[in-house]
């Protein structure tokens, strides 16, 4: 099978190319196995145009040992998505993961990081995956979120592909912010200050969660009984549900349970082979029985407890089964409202109220979307249409 190997210099603490010079090339060359190509790319954008040149020459389902963080590898899919490879659909990429980047959230999510691992060889093991008698991979599933415009305008639909996230609210104004701060500080504490100065705001919308295909309704995870359940508004001839604002926090994964290695955000996520769906992450800051309206005052208030949620989700997704006490302090028992609505739906929709400029951000795998005025995002989950097809990672 063609072999690419393929690293962003630039992505994570820059160290891709010596990391790969030192390790990964010399275990490639020990298992006798010769890349057809090595590339390093030379500017953004440049990795999906690299492995699309690839793909066109060898016509034939390809690996791609990759070393970057999640952000590249999001190019690739897309430049791969928008682009004909002559008249045929594009062959099988399958991937074998250096993390390099920041975040690395599909590979410590397929490779869950414990404290016992060696870091080098820890970094290695989806190569290692590739390389050994027999490889397995793990199809990715991709949330297709697309931009509509007003009814009243002609602007082209505008859409982009994650295999991580795609999120509104707190999540994309954060991404939108640490994107600015990236060459101050390129590690992950950019994303806590750009947290810090999000996270009193709230944003209008309205949402549908559309459902699950296999189970026909939405689900909403129930922590009495550790199980995902049928929404409540979710039946099967009706199984579309409507939620008002405002959110807090907006965030929707597809093949993830985690963002960074510690930060389980939808724990339940599993790589199960042939279920599609996306597991949301729901904050509505009203279910808190304190918050009787929208004020300043409220949304400060509010501030501590969007921060205590987000706390748990690095204490091993805990925040999953926090719940309101009467007098709105945030507890882990008890029977009051749960703080997240935790959600397994085929998709979503989001509509930003027109007067909240905030609302009308979307990020899709750290891409930043702007809906306009009047317009809408939707994003879909979807599989590979059969084996030969779409993208898989060697774990
Ligand atoms: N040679 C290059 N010079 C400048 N930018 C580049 C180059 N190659 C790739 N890029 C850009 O670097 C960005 C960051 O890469 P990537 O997302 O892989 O790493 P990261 O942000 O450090 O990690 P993560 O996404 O896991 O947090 C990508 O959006 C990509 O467009």
């Amino acid at each position: 099978m063609p072999l690419l190997v393929l690293y962003n210099p630039v992505c994570g603490d820059g160290t891709a190319q010596q990391f790969f010079n030192e390790h990964v090339l010399p275990l490639i060359a020990s298992s006798g196995k010769v890349p057809d190509k090595i590339a390093a790319t030379d500017r953004a954008g440049h990795s999906g145009a690299i492995v699309a040149d690839f793909l066109a020459s060898a016509k034939s389902p390809a690996t791609v040992v990759l070393g970057s963080g999640d952000g590249t590898l999001h190019e690739i899919i897309n430049v791969l998505n928008s682009r004909p490879l002559g008249d045929t659909s594009i062959p099988r990429v399958s991937f074998s993961l250096v993390p390099c980047g920041t975040a690395n959230a599909l590979y410590s999510s397929l490779f869950p990081p414990s404290d016992d691992d060696d870091p080098l060889q820890y970094k290695l093991r989806s190569v290692r995956a590739f390389l050994s008698p027999s490889p397995t991979t793990v199809p990715l599933n991709l949330a297709i979120t697309t931009l509509s415009p007003a009814p009243t305008r002609r602007t082209p639909l505008q859409s982009s592909i994650s295999v991580v996230v795609a999120s509104t609210a707190l999540h994309a104004s954060i991404l939108h912010d640490s994107e600015s701060l990236r060459a101050s500080d390129p590690s992950m504490e950019r994303f806590k200050t750009a947290a810090l100065i999000n996270i009193t705001l709230w944003y209008n919308a309205t949402v549908k969660l559309f459902p699950v295909q296999t189970a026909g309704v939405v689900q909403l995870y129930d922590p009495a009984e550790c199980k995902f359940v049928a929404h409540p508004q979710s039946t099967q001839s009706d199984p579309i549900v409507d939620l008002e604002g405002p959110f807090a926090y907006f965030l929707s994964t597809v093949n993830v349970d985690r963002l960074e290695p510690a930060f389980k955000i939808t724990p339940l996520t599993t790589r199960t082979r042939g279920e599609v769906y996306l597991d949301v992450v729901i904050v509505r800051p009203l279910r808190d029985p304190t918050s009787a309206m929208d004020s300043e005052a409220t949304r400060h208030a509010f501030a501590a407890k969007a921060g205590t949620v987000l706390g748990a989700a690095y204490q091993n997704g805990a925040h999953i089964a926090l719940r309101y006490a009467q007098d709105g302090s945030v507890v882990s028992d008890g029977d009051g409202p749960t703080v997240v609505e935790y959600i397994r739906c085929g998709g979503w929709e989001w509509e930003p109220d027109d007067t909240d400029n905030r609302a009308h951000l979307v990020c899709a795998d750290g891409d930043i979307l702007t809906i306009e005025q009047g317009g809408k995002a939707s994003c879909l989950a979807t599989a590979p249409k059969n084996n030969n097809a779409g993208f898989a990672v060697f774990i």
